[in-house]
């Protein structure tokens, strides 16, 4: 119930990252009264700060617990706990103070990971880079190579080792991250077929550029633009390519701007035939995004592949340049969704056959690899997060049983909860509580009886389920996508200044969410 209290309010759309240990089981400690209070802080947080900066720094935050005077939160990456900590820590301290004048102190807490940390040369590299306002430093570690300039980030559940074949800039890839250990369903499978033909492509462009892949957290994007780029680097045609998170990118320009280095940079990346962007949704800074505008013309103009990855739609990416989006979306955009049963199951038998090669012992039987992957149903890295907590078990409780994975994983089955809502119930269910029909919801009558319900059945739509704005559009009786965003931000506006209605809205996600 805590779980998805909090997830509720926004945090839903990231309740898989974090890992088996993270802020699952914390959260789970926290009771109802804190959840609350927790919604409400962060509710201010996003009025105060505004949407679009709320969804790039504070989306994955979570409440780990709150004893009477320190609040402690927990954040998925260490370059997340300092920028917070550095910019934000104040405000979000006076907001909690606001809530509960008894509380003196926030906390920042890195959650258990299930990515590598960073190296701490490059953390500490990192930390130094003054980032231009606005401009974060990478969220992953950057690693150069033989006077190569830039260098892909990668993420990793350990660290990643170099393959044997190198992107052009030096990117260690995770020789995990391969087609062979992607597995493919109803769900992804486009994405797939897309990304192979690419791959394939080689040096020569393929029809869809630039290629975009979205999906909510841990559905395998990272993993799946890897394998591009694993696979390219060693196809026969040997296609220059670079693998960079946004992140890296704007930490990239950053220092060499402030080394005035940047045309050598830009000369750098002019000569790539193949671009692969991951966490396009972290490019931040007018500055960067010009430059960023520049080489995806450059690249698309001349015939080079571009793959790009976000947790939303292109259309949805509202801090970006209004250029760089339409460009993004002038080619391809390709939707993943969470995995189901039998591709669940597929990926742990994955997992349990690679692990195999490291310990040929280790054996879990089949019972409870279809178990967990019937109740831990929300994303890739949940499983994953599953996957590792039963072989860690194993080791010192060799016969675990049924009730005891049960135990062991219950913050990963609560946490998928939230996914399944549908939008028809939220439908549903806000009709009742305004007394009005869902035909009515979804017509076009605008007299302020329908609207305001409609209004907040689009807002519930947006942050309990994961589905777009489009498509929540398309439910509502055919609307365009921007009547959404709308209506989002409308009802945003109005719960940080109306705490009737953010009464309301609670009590709203407390029945939909039953
Ligand atoms: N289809 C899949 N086949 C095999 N493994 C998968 C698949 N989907 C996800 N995974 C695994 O789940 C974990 C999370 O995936 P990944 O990091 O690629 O997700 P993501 O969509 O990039 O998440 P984020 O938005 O947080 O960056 C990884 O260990 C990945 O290997």
């Amino acid at each position: 119930m805590n779980v998805r209290t909090s997830d509720a309010l926004g945090f839903g759309d990231h309740a898989a990252d974090g890992g088996a240990e993270g802020a699952g089981a914390a959260t789970s400690g926290a009771n109802a009264k804190q959840a609350v209070l927790f919604e409400r802080v962060s509710a201010r947080l996003k009025a105060q700060v505004g949407p679009d900066v709320y969804a790039s720094w504070f989306a994955r935050l979570k409440l780990h617990s709150l004893s009477k005077s320190v609040v402690r939160l927990t954040v998925p990456t260490t370059f997340l706990k300092s920028w917070i900590n550095n910019r934000y820590l104040d405000l979000i301290t006076s907001l909690f103070q606001a809530e509960d004048p008894e509380i003196l102190k926030v906390e920042i807490l890195v959650r258990t990971a299930t990515r590598s940390a960073r190296p701490a040369m490059a953390e500490e590299q990192a930390a130094a880079a003054p980032a231009p306002a606005a401009q974060p430093a990478p969220r992953r570690q950057p690693v150069q190579q033989a006077g190569q300039v830039a260098a892909a980030a990668v993420q990793a559940q350990r660290p990643a080792q170099p393959t044997a074949a190198s992107p052009l800039f030096g990117s260690p890839l995770d020789p995990r991250y391969t087609f062979d250990t992607f597995i493919e369903g109803a769900s992804n499978r486009v994405a797939l077929a897309a990304a192979r033909t690419i791959a394939e492509a080689g040096a020569s462009a393929v029809r869809f550029n630039p290629l975009f892949v979205h999906s909510t957290v841990g559905l395998g994007k990272t993993h799946l633009l890897q394998a591009i780029a694993n696979a390219a680097v060693q196809s026969p045609r040997a296609p220059r390519v670079v693998y960079l998170t946004a992140e890296y990118f704007m930490w990239r320009f950053a220092t060499a701007i402030r080394d005035n280095d940047a045309l050598t940079l830009k000369d750098s990346l002019r000569h790539i035939d193949l671009l692969i962007i991951d966490d396009m949704q972290f490019l931040q800074g007018k500055m960067i995004q010009h430059e960023f505008c520049h080489l995806l013309n450059m690249l698309l103009d001349s015939a080079k592949q571009v793959v790009v990855a976000a947790d939303r739609a292109p259309w949805e990416l509202e801090s970006l340049d209004p250029r760089v989006r339409s460009r993004l979306q002038g080619g391809v955009a390709i939707e993943m969704e969470a995995p189901d049963y039998d591709m669940r199951l597929d990926m742990l038998v994955s997992r349990l056959n690679q692990a195999r090669q490291e310990d040929p012992g280790l054996d879990i039987p089949m019972e409870i690899l279809s178990h967990v992957a019937r109740h831990v149903t929300a994303s890739g890295r949940e499983l994953e997060g599953a996957f590792n907590q039963l072989v860690f078990r194993r080791s010192f409780e060799p016969n675990l049983s049924i009730e005891r994975v049960d135990e062991l994983l219950s913050h990963l089955v609560g946490s998928g909860e939230p996914k399944r809502v549908r939008i028809e119930d939220i439908q549903r269910i806000v009709a009742r509580h305004y007394n009005v029909s869902r035909q009515e919801l979804v017509s076009n009558r605008r007299t302020r009886v329908i609207v305001k319900p409609r209004q907040i059945a689009m807002y519930l739509s947006k942050t309990l389920t994961p589905r777009s704005f489009p498509e929540i559009g398309r439910r509502f009786g055919g609307r365009d996508h921007t009547t959404v965003l709308h209506a989002v931000r409308k009802i945003e506006e109005m719960i940080s200044e109306d705490s009737k209605l953010s009464h309301e809205i609670e009590l709203l996600k407390r029945l939909i969410n039953e």
